[in-house]
């Protein structure tokens, strides 16, 4: 649906005279929908403002009529069914039964079950599955469940297009797939009923399912240095015969304690598990083992994590804005004057101390702008116009930036207080020096991955190498292979990177099926030994050219694109490609060019052809 057309009302207020069906639309098909509720009725609009035919079913017709678009059928619901071929179900589950008598009128059509539940059903039947259940000579498909009567009228162009949809027939989906394109929503298919099926029920009651953890994260700390700073900062003063003047501080001081360490904490928390990941994959070798579950649900968690702790250091700048209006400071202020004034003190000016507080405020700014920044780009419309490479320097550098300023923030704010006995109220050291372990492991962790050879491992692991395992060029050898063998081999023409390789055994451990094993097949052991040793030498130069520093030029990798095949298949017995398939033109001309060449010459050549362009292209 042209988006021009999302724009305009649809459901009919009756201004809009019927809509005869045009030519064009002879093909589509009657779509039935039973009930007369909300959703039917937004669902009619939209299908009839898109030109469908729509015939809905109701246990009281007469009495909904003027409900619905005049162009829209309302009849009884055995009359829909028998009309539709497609037909929505439209009713709440526990009235289903009702439908009992419809089977034969809804037999070998698509039904769609929109229905939600009223709470999280965890493990039990889906409601799609119980109507499968109900009519089994039906095809059910689950879908548009997630999508709101509201939508349906006002046109989905402010929220998400997307309808997610599942069933266990292709056809089925695929008419359901074209009537969302038609109504201008963006169908995805899920899979099947059994395995998706109660999921996409339970996907509308869900609470911002993506932001529990790190909500309760962020409250739980907020929770644990809030007491901390309370039994610091209220008790201790009572405790050691204070004038019971300390509980003023709990709703602005002690939380502006609390804030900036529950921030730092969490921004520290968005940065942990990719160094946990790192030291992962460094310690195991390979990208390609599954980190623990753990570790892959706070991966997934990162951006909600860090826009908790931006929410909390926005907060503290607030309070910390506020501080100087309380009556509390003005009061105390006046005090400390009074004081001085009778202990004939006129400046009072503490060098270092206004240095502590500059560089204090100048960098929590830095931090907070930094942090914005995140937040700012963490938005799906600025992330969906940022490459990769300008999201990942923004999320990365960007953040850890954030969070080293954070941390110096918090490290200013401390000054030497860490250092003065009277600082640890209770036992208690101060709430800076809780904070700042994490973030400072972090930073030292991202530090040493920084380091030339951890970084340059990391970024081989990163790139597909293995600690265990070498790649290795498969040469397929088998006869029958051989005879179909078409872009077997490196894909020269292609890029460096895109060369088939698969991971094989420890090196010098002969593996079957690789040519290593297969000329070895050759009878006589000194001839197998020199057949061993001539492909050993002939692999090595495979490896070689993936090795080399510049990217070939084109004929020089025709040349070895043709001497491999030569070397490993033969001549050519495939056709010459198609007129348009340049590549496989070049391809196929490079390995004809060695036709009749032996085999054994063949990896001869390719060796001494390795050689010269190991110093032409550099080693
Ligand atoms: N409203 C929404 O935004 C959304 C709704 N849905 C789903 O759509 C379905 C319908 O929801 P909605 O339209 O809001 O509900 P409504 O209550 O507005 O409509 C339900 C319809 O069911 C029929 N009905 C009511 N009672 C009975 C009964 N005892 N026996 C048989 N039929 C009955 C009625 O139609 P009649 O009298 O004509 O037979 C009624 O109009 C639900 O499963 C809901 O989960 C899904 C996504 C969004
Ligand atoms: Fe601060």
């Amino acid at each position: 649906m042209p988006r021009e057309e999302m724009k305009r009302p649809l459901i009919a207020g009756g201004g809009a005279g019927p809509r005869p069906l045009e030519a064009s639309d002879q093909g589509t098909p009657v779509v039935g929908v039973l009930g007369s509720g909300d959703f039917s009725r937004s669902l009619t609009g939209r299908l009839v403002a898109s030109g469908y035919r729509v015939v809905v079913g109701s246990r009281s017709p007469k009495r909904c009529l003027p409900l619905f678009p005049e162009e829209a059928e309302v009849t009884s619901q055995v009359e829909a069914a028998s009309q539709g071929d497609l037909v929505f179900v439209a009713l709440f589950p526990e009235h289903y039964s009702t439908l009992a008598g419809l089977g034969e009128a809804l037999a070998g059509k698509v039904l769609v079950d929109v229905s939600n539940g009223v709470q999280v059903n965890l493990g039990g039947t889906s409601h799609a599955e119980r109507l499968a259940a109900m009519f089994p000579e039906s095809h059910v498909v689950k879908g548009f469940n997630t999508v709101s009567a509201w939508a349906l009228q006002t046109g989905s162009r402010d929220g998400n297009r997307q309808v997610l949809l599942c069933g266990d027939s292709a056809e089925a989906k695929a008419a359901v797939c074209r009537l969302c394109r038609a109504l201008g929503f963006v169908p995805v298919d899920t899979g099947l009923l059994a395995a998706r099926a109660l999921e996409l029920e339970n996907l509308p009651l869900r609470l911002f399912p993506s932001w529990r953890v790190p909500l309760i994260s962020t409250l739980a700390l907020f929770a644990f240095f809030y007491l901390y700073n309370f039994l610091r900062d209220v008790l201790q003063p009572l405790a050691v015969g204070g004038r019971g003047r300390a509980f003023y501080k709990m709703p602005v001081e002690t939380v502006n304690v609390t804030l900036p360490a529950v921030a730092l904490v969490t921004l520290a928390l968005v940065y942990a598990p990719g160094s946990l990941a790192a030291a992962l994959q460094l310690s195991r070798g390979t990208k390609y083992a599954r980190f623990p579950g753990w570790l892959d649900r706070w991966l997934g968690r990162r951006k909600q994590l860090g826009l908790c702790g931006f929410a909390c250091a926005a907060t503290h700048a607030v309070y910390s804005l506020c501080l100087p209006m309380r009556r509390s400071a003005r009061y105390k202020m006046l005090n400390e004057a009074f004081k001085q004034v009778k202990a004939g003190v006129e400046d009072s000016w503490q060098e270092e101390e206004v240095w502590r507080m500059e560089l204090y405020l100048s960098v929590g700014i830095m931090a907070l702008c930094l942090l914005s920044l995140l937040a700012v780009a963490s938005l799906p419309s600025v992330a969906d116009s940022l490459n990769w490479r300008e999201f990942t320097f923004v999320q990365s550098g960007v953040g850890l930036a954030a969070l080293a300023a954070a941390t110096l923030h918090t490290l200013l704010f401390g000054w030497d207080r860490a250092f003065h006995r009277d600082q640890y109220r209770l036992c208690l050291p101060p709430t800076f020096m809780v904070a700042v372990p994490l973030p400072l492991a972090v930073l030292a962790s991202r530090v040493a991955l920084g380091l030339p050879c951890l970084a340059r491992r990391l970024a081989r692991i990163r790139r597909g190498w293995e600690k265990n395992r070498h790649l290795r060029f498969t040469l397929d050898w088998s006869p029958r292979k051989m005879v179909s063998a078409k872009t077997e081999g490196p894909d020269y023409f292609s890029s460096p990177g895109a060369m088939r390789a698969v991971p094989v055994g420890p090196v010098g451990r002969p593996n079957r099926g690789f040519i290593t094993g297969s000329l070895a097949a050759a009878p006589g052991e000194e001839e197998i030994q020199a057949t061993r040793r001539h492909t050993e030498a002939f692999e090595k130069a495979v490896e070689d050219s993936k090795v080399l520093l510049k990217r070939p030029s084109t004929e020089d990798l025709g040349v070895l694109y043709g001497l491999y095949k030569q070397s490993t298949a033969g001549d050519v017995t495939t056709e010459r490609p198609g007129v348009l398939d340049f590549v496989g033109k070049k391809k196929w001309d490079a390995w004809k060019a060695r036709e009749g060449v032996s085999k054994q010459e063949a990896m001869d050549g390719y060796i001494k052809a390795i050689e010269g362009f190991k110093t032409k292209y550099g080693f």
